[in-house]
């Protein structure tokens, strides 16, 4: 069945060129890519395939040269940068490899920082049952410092789906946790996914981690190569993983 509803996020024909001249690296190279409401997609490819870049450009972080975003059915191209970042801060969510929590503040204060910045007061319990939903009730007044990487990641992940963003984007969420913590911040996209409806967008390296997602797509040199549909065996990923290192190596 085709779904034509509204995509959460659309990518169409976009290109990305960093530098000029000679120097000039084609970072994104007419990428066209469709995520669909409550679908959990792993991005995957070699280093420097351009998934951070993806990631940045879909999110509106950062502007595409050539083609346009659409996120949750309006175009980014039209935007004011004003109107931008009011669309950032309502409709889409973030999660870094590094957490990126502000220190000074609580894990109640940094889950509730999306919704001041857009000049809303938290609701009566709204920050506390985000909080529980991550694990965390018990957290809510420790400072970054006192929680562990694990604990810290599921803040930033409360912090990102407060707002219940159209889509939450995740780089590398598990890249410095150990592989039990890593486990259970996956567990909980994958809740996110089936509870909620969140739509979920992750750059990883790791195949374990793309085999909580639903699909996959693979970059190499800018552009989507491959694609793996669901259910997502962990195998299968590192094949495809191999297979485009390979294809890399020989062509260097
Ligand atoms: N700010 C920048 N200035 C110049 N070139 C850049 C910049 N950011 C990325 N690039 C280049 O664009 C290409 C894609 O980079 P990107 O970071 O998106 O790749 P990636 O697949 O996320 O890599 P990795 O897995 O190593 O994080 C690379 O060749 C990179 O060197």
């Amino acid at each position: 069945m085709t779904n034509r509803a509204t995509a959460a996020v659309e990518l169409q024909a976009v290109t990305r060129r960093y530098g000029t001249g000679e120097s000039a690296v084609t970072a994104l190279d007419r990428v066209d890519a469709r995520f669909e409401p409550g679908s959990f997609t792993a991005v995957m490819g070699p280093s420097g395939s351009g998934k951070s870049t993806l990631l940045h450009c879909a999110a509106g972080l950062d502007r595409a040269d050539a083609g346009r975003v659409v996120i949750d059915g309006v175009p980014l191209d039209g935007l004011s940068e004003r109107n931008l970042t009011r669309l950032r801060r309502t409709r889409v969510g973030f999660v870094f490899q590094s957490f990126n929590l502000i220190p000074a503040l609580t894990a109640a204060q940094n889950v509730a920082l999306p919704l001041r910045l857009a000049g809303r007061r938290p609701a009566a319990g709204e920050v506390s049952s985000v909080l529980a939903e991550v694990g965390l009730g018990d957290r809510a007044g420790h400072r970054p410092s006192e929680l562990s990487g694990g604990q810290q990641q599921r803040v930033a992940i409360a912090r990102a789906l407060v707002t219940r963003p159209a889509v939450l984007f995740a780089d590398e969420p598990t890249g410095a946790l150990d592989a039990t913590s890593g486990k259970e911040v996956l567990r909980l996209l994958r809740t996110a996914v089936d509870r909620h409806g969140q739509t979920i967008v992750m750059v990883t390296h790791d195949p374990l981690a793309a085999a909580h997602a639903d699909r996959v797509l693979f970059l190499a040199d800018g552009r989507v190569v491959d694609e793996l549909t669901g259910p997502v065996d962990a195998e299968l990923v590192a094949v495809h993983t191999a297979r485009l290192e390979a294809a890399r190596t020989v062509g260097a």
